[in-house]
């Protein structure tokens, strides 16, 4: 197995795939894989892919190994993966072994300061720790990061928005900043960065950040090409839970206009899709996370599966009138 920093291999730590005929020949003998046969492969090599982890496959112990070999084969075709973790079903299982209060509105956790110390503890010291060590099972890719760390995300306090109303949720936080510098150092070492959704305030608080929102803003401020975000349907539901019939594409301006409409857990997920492509990622995709190896599809197919976000179609720029002299001339 080959990775950043092996030396059996002779490469430099920083090297990557198809950067030196070494690394090259290392890489296709060791991982004649799915993902680098791909032909549009060649197209996203180098490019940045930001990928939410949430939903069943966190949970599934054998999804979770795939998931892991599905970023290292990404990485191994050239990809720059960058992960951004969630870990909502864990946060409220300690909070009911703490005898906590779990509670939602509009999707995001009520967060007391009592609360974010076990969402903290949970997401950076446990969910996080186990991703990084299924990563590094296949080498030396994967360094942890909290999105408070050198300034990675900072948060201001927001409210949940309730019929209407604005609700008070608690140290949850909107991201208002993002400072990559980190990450891609971590990228150009050749290493996989694994995020936690955790971030500093400027008036010195920590705030909870939903996770899919929280990778929207990385991507974005990252230009990265794509985000895709595992979770544990199959995506985008037209009528839920009247019917489980999948979206499979919608524009910006389509996604906007349906918003209004959605609930729990999918509204920060298309929420932050749509924050993405109005960034300048170049698509979205919301994927079962139950289906094993939905990571690569999510990343090359081109149609499906699940739910796939495209900016809005270029208006035709207005014909330019013409200048009064041409006119006079005419
Ligand atoms: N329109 C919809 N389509 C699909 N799922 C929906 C929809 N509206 C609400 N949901 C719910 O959102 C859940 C996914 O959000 P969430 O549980 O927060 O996922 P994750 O843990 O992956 O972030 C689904 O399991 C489903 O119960
Ligand atoms: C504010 C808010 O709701 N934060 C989330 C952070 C984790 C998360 O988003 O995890 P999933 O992606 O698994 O749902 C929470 O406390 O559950």
């Amino acid at each position: 197995m080959s990775g950043p920093g092996t030396t059996r291999t002779g490469t430099l730590p920083h090297a990557r795939p198809g950067e030196t005929p070494a690394n090259k020949a290392t890489a296709a003998a060791d991982t004649v894989t799915a993902a680098a046969d791909l032909p549009w492969a060649e197209e996203l090599r180098g490019r940045t892919v930001v990928v939410k982890f949430g939903g069943n496959a966190m949970v599934d112990p054998a999804l979770h190994r795939t998931f892991a070999q599905d970023v290292v084969e990404l990485w191994h075709a050239g990809l720059r993966p960058v992960v951004v973790h969630g870990g909502g079903p864990q946060i409220s299982a300690m909070l009911d072994r703490l005898d906590l209060e779990v509670r939602f509105e509009a999707g995001l956790r009520v967060t007391t300061p009592e609360t974010m110390d076990v969402v903290r503890m949970v997401l950076t010291g446990q969910v996080q720790r186990e991703l990084v060590g299924a990563l590094n099972a296949h080498g030396p890719f994967a360094v942890g990061l909290s999105g408070e760390d050198a300034h990675t995300m900072t948060a201001v306090r927001r409210p949940a928005w309730v019929d209407g109303r604005s609700v008070d949720i608690g140290l949850v936080g909107e991201v208002v900043g993002v400072e990559t510098a980190a990450v891609r150092a971590l990228l150009e070492a050749g290493r996989i960065p694994v995020v936690s959704p955790v971030a500093r305030g400027e008036d010195g608080e920590v705030y909870n950040v939903n996770a899919d929102l929280a990778a929207s803003a990385l991507a974005v401020a990252l230009g990265a090409d794509r985000l895709v975000v595992l979770t544990d349907v199959e995506g985008l539901y037209a009528d839920w839970p009247r019917s489980t019939e999948v979206v499979a594409r919608l524009t910006a301006g389509e996604l906007d206009a349906l918003l209004p409409d959605l609930a729990s857990g999918m509204l920060p997920k298309m929420e932050g899709c749509l924050r993405a492509v109005r960034g300048g990622v170049r698509a979205a995709r919301v994927v079962d996370g139950r289906v094993p190896h939905a990571l690569l599809g999510g990343v090359f197919a081109t149609d499906g599966p699940g739910t796939t976000v495209v900016p809005d179609p270029e208006t035709p720029s207005a014909p330019v009138p013409a200048s009064p002299s041409e006119e006079d001339d005419a």
